[in-house]
């Protein structure tokens, strides 16, 4: 491999007249955690599902894990990447259980359907759904789960398969103060995670950004306002382009906030 876990080149995404997004420049290395920031619409979802392999693209290249998205077969490519969505989830039955749609990621099932799994994916589900503080919740059915709760076992889903490119599309989204503050803790940890994948989580508020991130894009109306390092993007000027509204932003410490001027 290249270092490149992720490439984008002039990506364009239509439906009908809507230009969802449009010449979309974007690169991801092997080390790199990326948080893609953006306002209601500005297309972070659709980037991430055609990250994903999940929508191809109208316009432009896009390479997964060297593999030219339209050349190979995306079903080898998928479980190299762990994504994880309220769209996903709502598609999991409601009386799934946690520690089976965990499980099931390696066969990129959403449950389990009679497979056999081995002792040793019993005990990487069960590391895992530890490691996002859902351990107490393996046995209990998806649909009975709170918001919060179903992040964390999303996310250790998402990441049983040991991806190469895990994809977070809003996380923190639903969660109240300390479950949001608990979250940030733990993709701060993963972070920090020599052996984690590249990372890219999207999110409205740069107040959910976790230390060790390395990367932001900023996306507005289906274009890129800013990528690269997170302190040469994360300015007041791109920000408030990116948000369309004057905002001030400030550092404190390894976190950061915004709010209108
Ligand atoms: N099939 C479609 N036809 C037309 N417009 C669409 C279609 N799918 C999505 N859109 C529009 O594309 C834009 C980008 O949607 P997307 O879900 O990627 O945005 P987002 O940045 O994730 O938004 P949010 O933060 O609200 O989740 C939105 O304006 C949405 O209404």
């Amino acid at each position: 491999m290249n270092g490149h876990v992720l490439r984008m080149s002039g990506v364009g995404v239509r439906r009908g007249d809507a230009e969802l997004l449009h010449g979309i420049d974007w690169a991801v290395e092997e080390d790199d955690r990326w948080v893609v920031l953006g306002p209601n619409g500005a297309g972070k979802t659709t980037l991430l599902r055609v990250a994903a392999t999940q929508l191809f693209p109208t316009e432009g290249a896009v390479e997964v894990l060297d593999e030219r998205l339209g050349s190979g077969d995306v079903f080898e490519l998928r479980p190299l990447i762990g994504f994880a969505s309220a769209a996903v989830a709502g598609q999991v039955p409601d009386a799934t259980r946690a520690v089976d749609l965990v499980i099931s990621a390696a066969y990129g099932y959403l449950g389990t359907w009679g497979e056999e799994y081995g002792t040793p994916d019993h005990q990487r589900a069960g590391a895992l759904l530890d490691q996002w503080g859902a351990a107490h919740l393996a046995d209990r059915e998806f649909g009975t789960l709170s918001e919060g709760e179903r992040k964390r076992v999303q996310i250790a889903r998402a990441l049983m398969a040991d991806p190469e490119l895990l994809l977070l599309d809003e996380p923190a989204a639903g969660l109240d103060l300390g479950g949001r503050e608990d979250l940030v803790r733990r993709l701060s940890a993963l972070a920090g995670d020599i052996d984690a994948p590249a990372l890219a989580v999207v999110t409205h508020h740069v107040e959910e950004i976790p230390p060790g991130f390395t990367h932001g894009l900023l996306l507005r109306a289906g274009r890129v306002v800013a990528a690269g390092p997170l302190e040469s993007v994360m300015t007041p000027d791109t920000l408030s382009e990116t948000f369309g509204l004057p905002l001030k932003v400030e550092r404190d410490g390894d976190r950061w906030t915004a709010r209108a001027v």
